[in-house]
């Protein structure tokens, strides 16, 4: 997961390839504390951090943002009370491209 998180994405273009099926099960060994979800046929990676408060639940929530920023690839984010649930996935080929993998790992690496 290191090295997918030391990773930079690459600008997706709407003919960019989805990862195929044996990608997806190589990638989503690295990043072990997430999920695979398909919502209206999008295949989508989905993790739930908790945290102690909302306080900190937005903290964390600021920091992606800024993650997200930098890397200009943007997951779905929502905070609540204690818990912040993140969806990484492709919008512009509805679905996951190497990229929302290291996102991911991106991702974990705010907890650090
Ligand atoms: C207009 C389009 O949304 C932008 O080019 C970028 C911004 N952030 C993005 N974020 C994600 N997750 N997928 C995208 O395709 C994407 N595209």
């Amino acid at each position: 997961m290191t090295e997918l998180a030391q990773m930079k994405c690459e600008a997706c273009q709407a003919d960019a390839p989805k990862v195929s099926d044996s990608e997806l099960a190589e990638l989503i060994r690295l990043i072990p504390d997430w999920g695979v979800e398909v919502r209206d046929g999008i295949m989508q990676l989905e993790r739930v951090y908790k945290f102690k408060n909302f306080k900190l639940a937005m903290a964390f929530t600021n920091k992606l943002a800024d993650l997200a920023e930098e890397e200009f690839h943007h997951p779905g984010i929502l905070t609540e009370w204690g818990k912040v649930t993140v969806t990484w996935w492709s919008h512009s080929i509805k679905g996951l491209h190497r990229n929302d993998f290291i996102m991911a790992a991106k991702t974990d690496q705010l907890l650090d």
